[in-house]
């Protein structure tokens, strides 16, 4: 008798619009820490999704993936999409990829698919569930600057810059085995009002919400795992032990997606 074939979950990584070469052609472009961190820690195969805008097909697209990862980046989530003021001058945005995110997001949660939102995404999945953004903390009272110094530096984005107290009880406090976490620190915008969707699991010292869980009942889903950080674990899950722990718990909501949902026939490679 044949033995079943295994294979690997697949996990798409949202891309943002970018402009390369000397006639600044647009370009779909992710950062290859989610790629390694996909190939790597979570053991699956990175699909780039590209911003497609509202065009993209997201059934078809989620009747394929196992997981998806919405990416950081400088650019910010449209203010229309939540009834926030204009942004300041100068404020990049990038409206193909709100148009794309912002409906995946929403038939992701919805299907129970596992998904993981960092930063940019952590703030996309708080809109597209109906929450709104702070445009730029540091004009707060109060706040922390959790802006990115403008440096390539490798401390900038594997050292700390601040601490998180953990919602006692929830998942991120569970995962970490600690009442606090440093975290490294690189948005200006951050959570204004909380969707309804979503319920804290990390607060910084200044009451800036630093992580999220999409709760089944208010989501409308039957399972699902769909949190979000506003650090990086992207970027320090090397060295941080908390930081992989957060994608090992991914890939294994991911894998479980994978076996319960899709692959009739064929077993999910155990890691
Ligand atoms: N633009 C938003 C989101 C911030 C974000 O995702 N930053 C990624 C930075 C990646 C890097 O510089 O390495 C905001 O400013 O809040």
């Amino acid at each position: 008798m044949r033995s079943p074939r295994v294979v690997k979950p697949l996990i798409g990584i949202s891309c943002c619009t970018k402009q390369f070469g000397v006639f600044g052609m647009p370009n779909h472009a992710a950062s290859d820490t989610y790629v390694r961190v996909t190939d790597e820690v979570i053991r699956a195969v990175p699909i780039l999704l590209p911003a497609c805008g509202p065009t993209a097909d997201i059934e078809t697209l989620l009747d394929r993936l196992d997981g998806i990862i919405l990416t950081g980046s400088r650019s910010n989530v449209q203010p229309t999409l939540y009834d926030g003021p204009p942004h300041a001058e100068g404020t990049p945005e990038d409206p193909a990829r709100d148009g794309f995110t912002m409906p995946l997001i929403r038939a992701a949660v919805a299907r129970g698919v596992p998904l993981l939102a960092i930063c940019r995404g952590f703030q996309e999945l708080n809109v597209a569930l109906g929450g709104s953004l702070h445009q730029r903390l540091q004009d707060l009272p109060d706040r922390i600057d959790h802006s990115t110094p403008m440096q390539p530096a490798a401390g900038v984005r594997q050292g700390k810059a601040h601490a998180v107290r953990l919602t006692p009880g929830g998942w991120l406090h569970r995962l970490a085995g600690t009442a606090t976490l440093a975290v490294n620190s690189l948005h200006n915008q951050g959570v204004n009002m909380l969707a309804p969707a979503l319920v804290t699991e990390a607060i910084a010292p200044d009451g800036t919400i630093e992580a999220v869980r999409a709760t089944a009942s208010q989501a409308g889903s039957a399972t699902g795992f769909a949190v979000g950080v506003q650090w990086h674990p992207e970027y320090d899950w090397r060295t941080d032990p908390v930081s992989r722990t957060i994608f090992e718990h991914f890939g294994a909501a991911v894998r479980a997606y994978a076996e319960a949902a899709r692959l009739g026939g064929v077993s999910i490679a155990a890691d």
